[in-house]
C-alpha cells in the first residue's frame, strides 16, 4: 500500500477545466488545485501530458494530476489536436480564427467528424514515472451554438445529441465528456491501487 501524505494537486492554468474536474471528482479523491501555466512540449498527447506531470510534480514536490486536451478533426488526420496551445497561447486557434475559422478549416471536406480527447497524467512524486488515463468523446464540428465561455464547446456536438457541449447543462456535459471518461479511469485507478492518504496526522 502506498501512503500519500499530501492531497493530489491538480495543476492547470485553465479555470474552466478546474471547474469541471471539481464537479466530476467531488470528494472521490482528496485533491487541491494550483494555478500554474506549464510549458508544453510538442509530441503525442500522452507525451505532452506526461511532460506536464513531470514539471508539475517537481514544482509541487508531491503527487500531481495534470491533463492535456485535444480537439481532433478526422478529415485533417487528427489536427489541430494538441496544437491549439503550442502554436501560441492556449487559445491560439480560437483567438486567431474563431469558431467560424475552425469550421472553415473543414470547408473543403465532407467529413465533419471530430473527437475530443483528454489525457490525464498522475505523478506520485518528482521521480516517479507518470501514469496516463485517456478519455475520448466522438462528435462533429458544427457552426457555433450556445454560451461562449469555454473554448470550442460551442462547435462540438457529441454523437447522439442535438446539442453542442456549450448548449448542454454542465451536468450533462460532465456525464459524457472526454474529461469525465478520463477521470472515471483515474477514479478506478485510485480505487484499485488503494492509496492511503495520511494528511495532517489523519489516517
Ligand atoms: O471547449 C472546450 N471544452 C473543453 O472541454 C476543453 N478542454 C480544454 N479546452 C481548450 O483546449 C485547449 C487545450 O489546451 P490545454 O489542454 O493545454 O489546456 P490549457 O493550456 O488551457 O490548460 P493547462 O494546460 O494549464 O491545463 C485550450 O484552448 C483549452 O481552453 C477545451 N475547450
Ligand atoms: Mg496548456
Amino acid at each position: 500500500m502506498r501512503v500519500l501524505t499530501r492531497p493530489v494537486t491538480f495543476v492547470t492554468g485553465n479555470a474552466k477545466k478546474l471547474e469541471e474536474v471539481r464537479a466530476i471528482l467531488g470528494n472521490s479523491i482528496p485533491f487541491q488545485s494550483l494555478r500554474l501555466d506549464l510549458p508544453e512540449l510538442q509530441g503525442e498527447p500522452e507525451e505532452i501530458s506526461k511532460g506536464k506531470a513531470r514539471l508539475a510534480s517537481t514544482e509541487v514536490n508531491g503527487p500531481v494530476l495534470v491533463e492535456d486536451t485535444c480537439l481532433c478533426f478526422n478529415a485533417l488526420n487528427g489536427l489541430p489536436g494538441p496544437y491549439m496551445y503550442v502554436l501560441g497561447t492556449s487559445t491560439w486557434f480560437l483567438e486567431k480564427i474563431g469558431h467560424e475559422g475552425l469550421n472553415n478549416l473543414l470547408m473543403a471536406y465532407e467529413d465533419k467528424s471530430a473527437y475530443a480527447a483528454c489525457v490525464f497524467s498522475l505523478a506520485l512524486g518528482p521521480n516517479t514515472e507518470p501514469l496516463t488515463f485517456v478519455g475520448k468523446t466522438m462528435g462533429k464540428i458544427v457552426p457555433a451554438r450556445g454560451p461562449k465561455d469555454f473554448g470550442w464547446d460551442p462547435i462540438f456536438q457529441p454523437n447522439g445529441y442535438e446539442l453542442t457541449y456549450a448548449e448542454m447543462p454542465k451536468e450533462e456535459k460532465n456525464k459524457i465528456s472526454h474529461r469525465s471518461k478520463a477521470l472515471a479511469l483515474v477514479k478506478s485507478h485510485f480505487a484499485a491501487a488503494g492509496y492511503h492518504f495520511q494528511i495532517n496526522g489523519s489516517s
